[in-house]
């Protein structure tokens, strides 16, 4: 469970999230909103990336604030950009990577990057430099890098933006086929069809807060045609 509680943002003078206060236990929740809603800082308060200017947020009774490093364990966050996140020179020490971290043995890191290439079918790239992947592929590797970890939670910041039709559905798939619980910023409402949960975002303030279909069409109504 993740609490959002009182939760204001300023950034300098400018007050970007308002009062939010929100319960999260749903498998697959959802967050929308126009352009520079709040959306994104919203999510980065959830793994203790940002920590809130008024309010607290807690995962599991762990304080963002206080306990930042047990936070991120639990969840993992994947960036929309892959090429922010993709650290190493290699798909297979990119994955290795998040596990030393974790103090994991020779042994088993590569035992468990080995499984993680051939679920996310990277494995023909293991040796291949992680930069000259396609935009999809670097997307899958993102995702398998943090999955590897093992969190309990995955915040994902508009995953699919970059990606072709298929790889979006391909990352679209595996977001609803996660074992984990999930929190997804997305524009595209599609990714989100079927979520037990969608919050909609209207400068900083939650405006809508409901089963995706519901959400989604409140969030549609508060946009008529041009
Ligand atoms: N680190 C920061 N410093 C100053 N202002 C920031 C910072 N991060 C975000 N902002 C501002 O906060 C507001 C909300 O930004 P945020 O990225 O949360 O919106 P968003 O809903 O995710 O938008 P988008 O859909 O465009 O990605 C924006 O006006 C942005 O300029």
């Amino acid at each position: 469970m993740i609490e959002i509680e009182g939760v204001s943002q300023w950034f300098g003078e400018r007050q970007v999230l308002r009062d939010v206060e929100l319960t999260l236990t749903e498998d697959r929740i959802g967050v929308i909103g126009s352009n520079g809603s709040g959306k994104s800082t919203f999510v980065r308060l959830l793994n203790g990336l940002l920590v809130p200017s008024k309010g607290r947020v807690a995962v599991d009774g762990l304080d963002t604030g206080r306990k930042g490093k047990e936070v991120r364990r639990r969840v993992g966050f994947v960036f929309q950009d892959p090429d922010i996140q993709i650290v190493m020179p290699t798909v297979a020490e990119d994955l290795a990577f998040g596990l030393k971290r974790h103090g994991l043995s020779k042994a088993e890191i590569a035992g468990r990057v080995g499984e993680v290439l051939a679920e996310y079918g990277l494995s023909e790239f293991r040796d291949h430099p992680a930069h000259l992947l396609s935009g999809g592929q670097k997307q899958l590797l993102a995702i398998a890098a943090v999955l590897v970890t093992g969190p309990r939670y995955v915040v994902f910041d508009e995953p699919t933006t970059l990606l072709d039709l298929r790889n979006k559905r391909r990352v679209g798939k595996l977001v609803r086929e996660l074992e984990q619980k999930v929190v997804v910023v997305s524009h595209d409402l599609e990714l989100l069809a079927g979520f037990e949960r969608v919050i909609v975002f209207d400068g900083g303030r939650v405006v809508a807060d409901g089963p995706a279909e519901e959400s989604i069409a409140a969030y549609v109504a508060m946009h008529p045609p041009l």
